[in-house]
């Protein structure tokens, strides 16, 4: 049995057979007597690894065995794992050669978070968003065939990242092309939230049976002796035929089913994988293991150890500083404002793809349970569903991640604005998210809300902005977008009231010459810091769509450079909504647009990025500083 603690180390805790392992290829050549040994030494490692980085925690407590057995029989990397969302694969990157370097994960040219090509030839698929792992599995696995080679290729995919189609396509797919594919279903009856829909009922129905099964075998054992006894247990078991067959579902999708076996038990998943190692045509093995599993707290509490911050150390000597109040986080405001507007509005209804902790959803969870949906990692879903709402007169609220909103992107525009239905997508972590990198970043909503037509979309530049924007969007009877980044704002006063901004109305925010910030969302305040020191017009634009015409052809018929900033790729974005009005006006004049750049910002601290990118009040100052010097104006005077 594997070890269980109750602490996370603060220091680097002894591990002299793990620290022997720095490829697989050493793991290889232990006896399997050793692998527990190496599961315990792993498993404690990574409790004080991340404690040093902060980051993912309970997924990959809950693969250490799994990790293990994989690369131990499988001939990794020419035989390719592909980790399903990858919050998991911390202990696969400590056996693959970045044990020391683990503690720098999500840091800025540190480890990703994910699984990613460029790092490790053993990060076989990068990934982040969910339920990817079986195509592209299923891809390497066609690939081997293609190239004669008989290279393995296994996907190991959550209980969660079951739930969204992707999965079942490649499934339905793998059976049609037989190929030598292993799934390996990690179940641990968990996503981030406790698991939710009918596939997950599924699942435990299925632990059910297993019970059912150890009790039927036990009971075999010990009542054949006792035949009144073993009577009534067989008139029990017809009872329980409704019990489902553990093989049902995947075996008509064309699976070979294997399992439910217990992921945490070695000798277990060393024989079945060993076992199912090359059998031929897809196969499925369900395991099932415990969310946290080694650390008795994530053990208890899966959802709050589902990802942990570091672990500052103590300082040496306490001195009391008096309790500053955290300022709300924007998913905070957002769910305040849902149950503030909820007791308002009978017709709202709330849809999360599970992520209702991560979009401050608790309360409205528990507070207006029949009118709260986490529909499971199903954006597509989660959209189309709240079109078919607004068809009956309710008034749904989508809240989503901006990069999850990239899933539902077909259903936004077919189901929900062509058909000018009234759905209100809160858009959270839009723009640059930080540690988690690019696969989370928030940078193209913008370009792709804002071609879709009966949209509109706001950019609220702080909290209380925030919920007004969202009491604007709600009420507008038609499709709108509020974005909003992660995390904390500038800790502005939140006012109680509900009540709405115009649409497509800016603010000015001061009033200057020669330049003309144009700010959007987040980065108002630090437009306005650059602002001050150019004695600079700063416009809190307020709205990406519409945009507030009147203020940008005033801004341009009284100033010689206009600036535009955003929190969001250059092109498409806000900057290039405010290039297509002067040039339908046909004003031609001196316009710039800073925004990120055409290229993928990896995982770092936002503040970090941002600044990076020249997003920051001193850079910004410094650019248009720059960009003055080369007026013709600025010339004639210099000449
Ligand atoms: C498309 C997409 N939507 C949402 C998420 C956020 N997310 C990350 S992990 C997770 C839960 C995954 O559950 P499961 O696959 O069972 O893995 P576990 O954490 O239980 O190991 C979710 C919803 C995501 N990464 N990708
Ligand atoms: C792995 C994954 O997709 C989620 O866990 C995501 O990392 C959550 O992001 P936040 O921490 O911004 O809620
Ligand atoms: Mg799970």
């Amino acid at each position: 049995m594997p070890k269980t603690f109750t602490q996370i180390p603060l220091t680097r805790p002894s591990t002299p057979l793990l620290d022997t392992l720095d490829s697989p290829a050493e793991l290889r050549r232990l006896p399997v007597s050793q692998l527990e040994r190496v599961v315990d030494e792993l498993r404690e490692y990574l409790l004080y690894s991340v404690g040093q980085s902060g980051g993912h925690f309970g997924a990959g407590l809950g693969v250490v065995e799994l990790t293990v057995a994989l690369h131990y029989l499988y001939n990794t990397p020419d035989d390719r794992l592909v980790w399903d969302v990858g919050h998991q694969c911390y202990p696969h990157k400590i056996l693959t050669g970045r044990r020391e370097a683990l503690t720098s994960i999500r840091q800025q040219h540190g480890l990703s978070g994910f699984p990613k090509r460029s790092e490790s030839e053993y990060d076989t698929f990068g990934v982040g968003h969910s339920s990817t792992s079986i195509s592209a599995a299923l891809g390497m696995a066609l690939g081997a065939e293609m190239a004669g080679s008989d290279r393995r290729a296994v996907a190991i995919i959550g209980d969660g990242a079951m739930t969204a189609g992707q999965a079942f396509e490649a499934m339905s797919h793998a059976a049609h092309t037989r190929s030598n594919l292993l799934v390996i279903l990690n179940d641990n009856n968990m996503s981030i939230s406790h698991n939710v829909g009918g596939l997950s009922n599924y699942f435990a129905r299925i632990w059910a049976s297993k019970s059912y099964i150890a009790l039927r075998e036990g009971g075999k054992r010990v009542l054949s002796t006792m035949p009144a006894a073993w009577d009534f247990i067989r008139r029990t078991e017809e009872s329980m035929k409704n019990m489902v067959s553990p093989d049902m579902l995947f075996e008509a999708i064309g699976f070979n089913y294997i399992g439910p076996i217990d992921g945490h038990n070695m000798d277990e998943l060393v024989r079945t994988l060993g076992n199912m190692r090359d059998l031929e045509g897809p196969q499925l093995l369900h395991v099932y293991t415990t969310k946290g599993k080694g650390f008795a707290p994530a053990e208890r509490d899966p959802v709050g150890y589902h990802a942990i911050n570091k672990i500052e150390p103590k300082p040496k000597v306490q001195v009391a500083v008096p309790a500053k109040p955290k300022s709300p986080k924007y998913q905070d405001v957002f769910g305040q404002w849902l149950c503030d507007m909820a007791a308002e509005d009978q017709r709202l209804v709330a849809i999360t793809p599970a992520m209702c902790e991560g979009s401050g959803m608790v309360a409205f969870s528990e507070q207006y349970p029949d009118r709260f949906h986490d529909v499971a990692i199903c954006e597509q879903h989660a959209v189309t569903l709240a079109g078919g709402l607004a068809c009956e007169a309710q008034k749904p609220v989508v809240a989503i991640y901006s990069t999850f909103l990239q899933r539902g992107y077909d259903q936004l525009i077919h189901d929900v604005a062509l058909q000018d239905l009234d759905v209100t997508f809160a858009l959270d972590r839009a723009g640059l998210v930080g540690e988690d990198g690019a696969t989370h970043g928030g940078v193209f909503d913008l370009a792709y809300l804002r071609t879709v037509p009966n949209m509109i979309i706001a950019a609220p530049s702080d909290e209380n902005e925030c919920r007004q924007l969202l009491t604007s969007a709600y009420q507008h009877n038609g499709p709108s977008a509020v974005r909003y980044p992660r995390g904390t704002g500038p800790g502005v006063q939140i006012q109680p009231s509900l009540d709405a901004l115009p649409v497509g109305q800016a603010r000015t925010l001061q009033q200057g010459k020669q330049v003309a910030i144009l700010a959007f969302g987040a980065l108002t305040g630090t437009a306005l810091e650059a602002g001050k020191a150019l004695n600079a017009t700063v416009i809190d634009m307020r709205w990406v769509k519409p945009l507030d015409r009147d203020a940008i052809l005033n801004a341009a018929g009284s100033h010689s450079l206009i600036v535009t900033v955003e929190d969001h790729q250059l092109m498409g974005g806000a900057g290039s909504a405010v290039n297509e009005l002067l040039n339908e006006e046909g004003i031609v004049m001196d316009v710039m647009n800073l925004a990120l750049p055409d290229h993928f910002i990896h995982h770092g601290k936002r503040e970090t990025l941002l600044a990076e990118a020249g997003l920051d009040a001193t850079s910004i100052e410094q650019r248009i500083r720059e960009r003055l010097s080369r007026q013709p104006l600025a010339k004639a005077q210099e000449s």
